[in-house]
């Protein structure tokens, strides 16, 4: 019961809004910032709509964080070297691969965005240092 309102809930933030005339997906391009501001402020709703902004302390989303990169790591686990595309794994294991990812980066943006940092100049910035 609880999955089946989660996954409700989920679609209605994540899937529902971005067809809205005023969402990311009707435009024709946008900025790294963006897109990055968008995704942070739909975690938001997301979080608030079930009331478990509560629980989403820094300290919880880093571990949530953490937890999500192990997943991710295991998909890879005892696989040997893969070739880029992916081009042996199954369907399957790919859409897996997505999933975790997504997760990864939806937790990281979240983390974030409770430290009150705007992660996307953060990662200009980076970028510019690192090179
Ligand atoms: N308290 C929570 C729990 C989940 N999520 C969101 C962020 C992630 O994108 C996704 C993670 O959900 P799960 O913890 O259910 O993890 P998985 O989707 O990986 O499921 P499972 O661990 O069963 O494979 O849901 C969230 O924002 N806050």
């Amino acid at each position: 019961m609880l999955q089946e309102n989660f996954t409700f809930h989920f679609f209605e933030v994540f899937g529902t809004v971005e067809v809205t005339s005023s969402s990311l997906a009707n435009k024709g391009t946008c900025s790294v910032a963006e897109m990055m501001f968008e995704l942070s402020k739909r975690l938001a709703e997301f979080a608030e709509l079930r009331g478990w902004d509560k629980y989403h302390s820094p300290r919880n989303l880093l571990l949530a964080l953490v937890g999500e990169v192990g997943e991710l790591s295991e998909i890879s686990q005892w696989k040997g070297e893969v070739a880029k595309g992916l081009p042996n794994w199954s369907c399957d294991d790919k859409e897996q691969l997505e999933e975790d990812l997504s997760d990864v980066l939806l937790y990281l943006m979240h983390v974030a965005d409770v430290y009150g940092l705007d992660l996307g100049q953060a990662d200009l910035t980076k970028i510019i240092e690192n090179a």
